[in-house]
């Protein structure tokens, strides 16, 4: 049995991690930490499973009284981040999901979890097909450098671009470099109307309801072009992949930035 935290239980993706916990035989939840309700259990929310799982505000002293072998973060960037850190120091395996972590806050987590020899992931995206999708773009990139990422999402989301765009542009650059793509005369005339630059590619975010996750990269070419399209229907899609990590990250002894890390 491996022994799970959840943080986010009554988020969108939270409440699927439950789901998907209590339907796998290896896996089981023993606490959610949630900033709302601590002191109650599951049972006490509506919304929430009828089980006598607990529920914490204080990640210190869920650690302190639960013993976990992971920590699934599903929250927001700036508590994520702490969250993660906390788990690492209780020697918890962190499997991230929260997005908008800054390059230089992975680098520190993946250091600490390097001296600590502790397993963990930071996941931009546990769909495996959007892993597909920028594992190909990475591939495409060394015919077409001249790229363009649209990522679209619900209107709930915070930050922007998506983890998923950061990380197929970074991807995208280990082959392709630095690039100063269109027109070199090229301006704005209204503020913002050529995307978010990241290294000479440029990465749209749109975001409306009715919509989940998708992501569209487009390369351009001598009179062709080739898009690469992803698209996440719904909050499901993202379970298998979660459930892998959790599985794998319990074999490995540090922290790794991408589902493809662990994927065979
Ligand atoms: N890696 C991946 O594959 C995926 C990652 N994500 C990421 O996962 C995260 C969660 O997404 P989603 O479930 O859609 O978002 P939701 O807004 O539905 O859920 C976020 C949860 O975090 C809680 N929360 C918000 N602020 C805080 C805080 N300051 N401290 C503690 N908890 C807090 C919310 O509680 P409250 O109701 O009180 O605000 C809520 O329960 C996001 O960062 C998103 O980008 C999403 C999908 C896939
Ligand atoms: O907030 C979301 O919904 C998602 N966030 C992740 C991201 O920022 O890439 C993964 C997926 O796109 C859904």
């Amino acid at each position: 049995m491996i022994r799970v935290i959840i943080a986010g239980p009554r988020g969108k993706m939270g409440s699927e991690a439950i789901q998907m916990v209590n339907n796998t035989d290896n896996l089981e939840l023993v606490a959610c930490l949630d900033r709302k309700h601590d002191g109650k259990t599951l049972r006490d929310i509506e919304s929430l499973p009828n089980m006598d799982v607990p529920i914490y505000e204080n990640i210190e002293e869920c650690f302190q009284q639960i013993n976990a072998d992971i920590f699934v973060d599903l929250t927001v960037p700036e508590t994520g981040y702490i969250h993660t850190k906390a788990a690492l120091k209780y020697h918890v395996r962190p499997v991230v999901g929260t997005s908008g972590f800054s390059t230089e806050q992975i680098e520190e987590l993946t250091d600490i979890a390097n001296t600590e020899k502790i397993g963990g992931l930071i996941a931009p995206n546990f769909a495996v097909g959007a892993v597909l999708m920028m594992q190909f773009a990475k591939q495409a990139s060394k015919y077409f450098p001249d790229v363009e990422i649209i990522e679209k999402h619900h209107d709930q989301k915070l930050d922007a671009p998506s983890g998923t765009a950061i990380k197929t542009a970074e991807l995208i650059s280990e082959v392709r470099g630095s690039k100063k793509q269109g027109h070199t005369a090229e301006r704005e005339t209204v503020t913002g109307a050529r995307g978010a630059d990241f290294d000479g590619m440029k990465i749209h975010s749109i975001r409306l309801p009715g919509i989940v996750a998708h992501q569209e990269v487009i390369f351009g070419g001598s009179g062709q072009t080739l898009t690469i399209k992803h698209d996440s229907f719904n909050r499901k899609s993202f379970m298998a992949g979660i459930k892998l990590a959790i599985e794998e990250v319990m074999k490995i002894d540090e922290l790794v930035y991408g589902l493809d890390n662990i994927l065979e």
